[in-house]
């Protein structure tokens, strides 16, 4: 084996050559080194097999016939290894069989030995090596776009989501008290833990409370801890959540249900910085973050008498809104892949996307228990499903009519979605009943039907097929023309 040196030609690949016909080897080597490609030349395939892993390498030039491994056995290997690297094979019989089969497994192109001329070498290489750039740069601009659309673990592309991000981000650099507003299941806990393991506590305890939860008694025992015999069942000295949360942050999970005694000791704990545990007499200091959530809107609670003025201006120093999930319908696509790698991962099953009317159905569904609802109607599909691909019937009932049965576009509330897919759906409500009126008229003769409807006939035919117009309930044409009117059917 033998290694040219490295080229300094910064924009150049690359590339692997494997030959085990020194000549041979020497002269592709030679071709490229002085095209500017840094040039790893290899004779043995095994040993070719082992460079080829080298993340560096872009392009690979296999003989197709050495010993020890063949050639076509040495491009599978770098395929399953290295899928990206872009393989060229070198062939001195030149056949087709041979050609097909090396790009069938995955090469790029291949080249017949003898080299009728050297520029033949340099162009398939340069164009295979373009091609291989113009990947890496498409991954990386995908990495970078899905970087964007995932913040900690929150998913979302919306502008309301950025926007949500953005803050997430200027507020876990202070210590600021936050009030986080929004339905259930709209991600107000998964905000929380964002911002506290962006902020410089991020290495102090995290402590969510469900302030609905317990007891009213209960509460102020669990929040602020109690001493032995404070009430009936207090049979030890017990630290609260806050000594717990100290130096951390405490995410008081449906503020609004507080009773009115633990929001005057939540007030002392903001003025103060300090916890007195239930039946103690002197207050312990304490450090902590306070991030509190509701679903019911605070300030009319506040204006209502049921929640204190006070505590609601300490408590919302900083609001942050998560708008329901039907006003965003732009995320459900990719909330819906994030819980299905999530969950095929978690099942071991191989579940690699859904069809184009089950992601419609789910993006137009109106989502009342937002992203909750939605991570768990797709658990429940991954769960059932025995396909690859999930579909309509995947999905639980209901979601079969609603978009794409056209009869009910009308009834199906399309106000909750932007004008371009509230228009698109309506338009793909009406083609498909417009085939179907179309068929019924026609007898369900497709040739007929087309041409009454002025469309060429495998057009019209594949209109039907994506519409799934004509389906098993048809009824055969009378005229005899039982495969036109039927083969889009199944
Ligand atoms: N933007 C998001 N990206 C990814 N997952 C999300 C997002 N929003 C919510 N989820 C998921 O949805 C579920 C509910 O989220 P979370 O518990 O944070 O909601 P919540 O608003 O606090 O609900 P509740 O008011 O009922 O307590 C969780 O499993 C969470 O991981």
């Amino acid at each position: 084996m033998s290694s040219s040196p490295t080229t300094p030609a910064p924009k150049r690949a690359k590339v692997l050559v494997v030959d085990d016909d020194q000549i041979v080897l020497k002269a592709v080597s030679t071709i490229l080194t002085r095209e500017g490609y840094q040039v790893v030349s290899i004779d043995d395939a095994v040993e070719g097999l082992t460079a080829a892993k080298d993340p560096s390498i872009d392009v690979a030039v296999l003989d197709i016939k050495m010993p020890n491994l063949s050639g076509m056995d040495l491009l599978r290997g770098i395929k399953a290894a290295r899928s990206d690297v872009e393989v060229i094979m070198m062939t001195a019989f030149a056949t087709v069989e041979t050609a097909v089969e090396a790009v069938k497994a995955g090469a790029y192109d291949y080249l017949t030995k003898p080299f009728e001329n050297i520029d033949e070498v340099s162009m398939t290489v340069a164009k295979a090596a373009e091609r291989k750039a113009l990947r890496d740069r498409a991954r990386a601009l995908e990495e970078a776009l899905s970087a964007r659309n995932q913040f900690e673990d929150l998913v979302g592309q919306s502008s309301q989501m950025r926007a949500v991000f953005k803050l997430v981000e200027t507020v876990s650099h202070s210590t600021a008290t936050v009030l986080i507003q929004g339905e259930s299941g709209t991600g107000k806990e998964l905000v929380a833990r964002a911002i506290h393991y962006r902020s410089a506590r991020k290495d102090k305890p995290f402590i969510a409370v469900n302030c609905s939860a317990l007891t009213d008694t209960l509460l102020d025992a669990e929040l602020f801890g109690h001493v032995k015999g404070s009430f009936t069942g207090a049979t030890y000295n017990k630290k609260g959540f806050f000594e717990a949360a100290d130096g951390g942050t405490i995410f008081l999970d449906e503020i609004g249900d507080v009773p009115p005694a633990t929001q005057v000791r939540l007030l002392r704990v903001l003025q103060e910085g300090e916890v007195k545990r239930v039946g103690a007499n002197e207050p312990v200091k304490v450090d902590v973050r306070v991030i509190a959530a509701t679903h019911v809107d605070l300030s009319r609670a506040k204006e209502e008498g049921k929640f204190r003025e006070d505590l609601f201006y300490r408590l919302n120093v900083i609001t942050i809104d998560l708008p329901p999930l039907r006003e965003r319908p732009e995320d459900v696509p990719l909330l819906t892949h994030h819980f299905l790698k999530l969950y095929t991962a978690k099942a071991g099953k191989r579940v690699t996307g859904f069809t184009p009317r089950a992601l419609e159905a789910l993006t137009c569904n109106r989502w009342t228990g937002n992203v909750r609802e939605l991570e768990n109607v797709i658990e429940r599909a991954v769960v059932l499903t025995s396909k690859e691909v999930l579909d309509t019937d995947d999905l639980p009932p209901g979601f079969q009519e609603a978009p794409q049965a056209g009869a009910q576009v009308e009834v199906f509330s399309l106000a909750h979605l932007p004008y371009a897919q509230a228009k698109r759906l309506a338009m793909r409500a009406f083609e498909r009943r417009y085939l179907t009126a179309l068929l019924e008229k026609h007898n369900h003769n497709v040739s007929s039907a087309a041409r009454a409807a002025g469309v060429d006939r495998s057009n019209f035919r594949r209109l039907l097929k994506q519409y799934e117009v004509a389906g098993r309930s048809m009824k055969r044409s009378k005229d005899g023309d039982d495969d036109d009117a039927l083969d889009a059917a199944s």
